[in-house]
């Protein structure tokens, strides 16, 4: 018998409850171990690229994100450190600062708490965080205004697969005022859906090493 749905005896819906979303833990159990195997196939896709593959993808991606953005003078945009493979966006990161663009990098603070976002410079001193991701020493947190998120795989809808721990989509929720959310990752990285669930947040654009500029319909 199944505890989830089959015991009359427990009055409690909490368990259905993800973040306040009423999810059916069946399905919540499926999804998440289709992710868990589409993480890892590409994940290994990632290993296969070569160094040569790697520059010739950030020097697209770069470019990509430069005419999705237009100026980036006076905006305070959220990047990232690279981990597991992900395109090195560290060099545009250097450049946008150089013409005037504010960059913060993602820290996460707790286990399920959305991440917070503090200032980085070029040179700045860094220490290692939770996951051992490198995070600014010095915290002068930020409300970003675009969003550069990496993405381990994207659906047809601009749903994000991530590295699994629901990090962007909490914190996607609780940003304060406009804010655009710019996908990057490379051009393997497509597939047909994630299976959404209610707290899943859509990009509203892609940028793919492959050329790929997709704006959400
Ligand atoms: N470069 C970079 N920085 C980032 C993110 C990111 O995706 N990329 N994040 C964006 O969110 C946050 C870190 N997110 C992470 C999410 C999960 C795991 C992780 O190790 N997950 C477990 C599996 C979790 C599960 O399936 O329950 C693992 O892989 O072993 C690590 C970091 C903040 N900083
Ligand atoms: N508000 C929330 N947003 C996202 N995930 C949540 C939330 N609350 C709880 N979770 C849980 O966190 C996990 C997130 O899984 P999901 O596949 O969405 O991660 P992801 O988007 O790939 O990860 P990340 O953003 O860290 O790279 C799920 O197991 C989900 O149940």
């Amino acid at each position: 018998m199944d505890q989830d749905e089959d015991d009359d005896s427990a009055p409690c819906f909490a368990h259905l409850l993800v973040d306040g979303h009423v999810v059916d833990p069946r399905t919540r159990r499926d999804v998440a171990a289709f992710r868990k195997a589409e993480r890892q196939r590409l994940y290994g896709l990632r290993k296969t690229l070569s160094v040569s593959d790697r520059a010739a993808a950030e020097t697209s991606i770069a470019q990509g994100i430069d005419d999705v953005l237009d100026d980036p003078t006076g905006q305070t945009i959220a990047a990232y450190w690279p981990i597991r493979g992900e395109p090195d966006l560290r060099r545009w990161m250097a450049q946008a600062h150089e013409h005037g663009a504010r960059i913060a990098l993602p820290v996460v603070v707790g286990r399920d708490a959305p991440v917070g976002f503090h200032l980085w410079s070029p040179g700045c001193a860094m220490e290692r965080g939770i996951w051992n991701i490198p995070v600014p020493r010095n915290v002068m947190p930020v409300v970003p205004d675009v969003v550069i998120v990496p993405l381990l795989g994207v659906d047809d809808a601009l749903f994000r697969l991530g590295n699994g721990g629901g990090y962007y989509d909490r914190t996607l929720v609780r940003l304060p005022g406009p804010r655009r959310v710019i996908g990057v990752g490379y051009g393997f990285s497509r597939m047909t859906t994630i299976y959404p669930m209610p707290w899943d947040v859509p990009m509203d654009v892609i940028v793919l090493d492959d050329g790929t500029i997709q704006h959400r319909q």
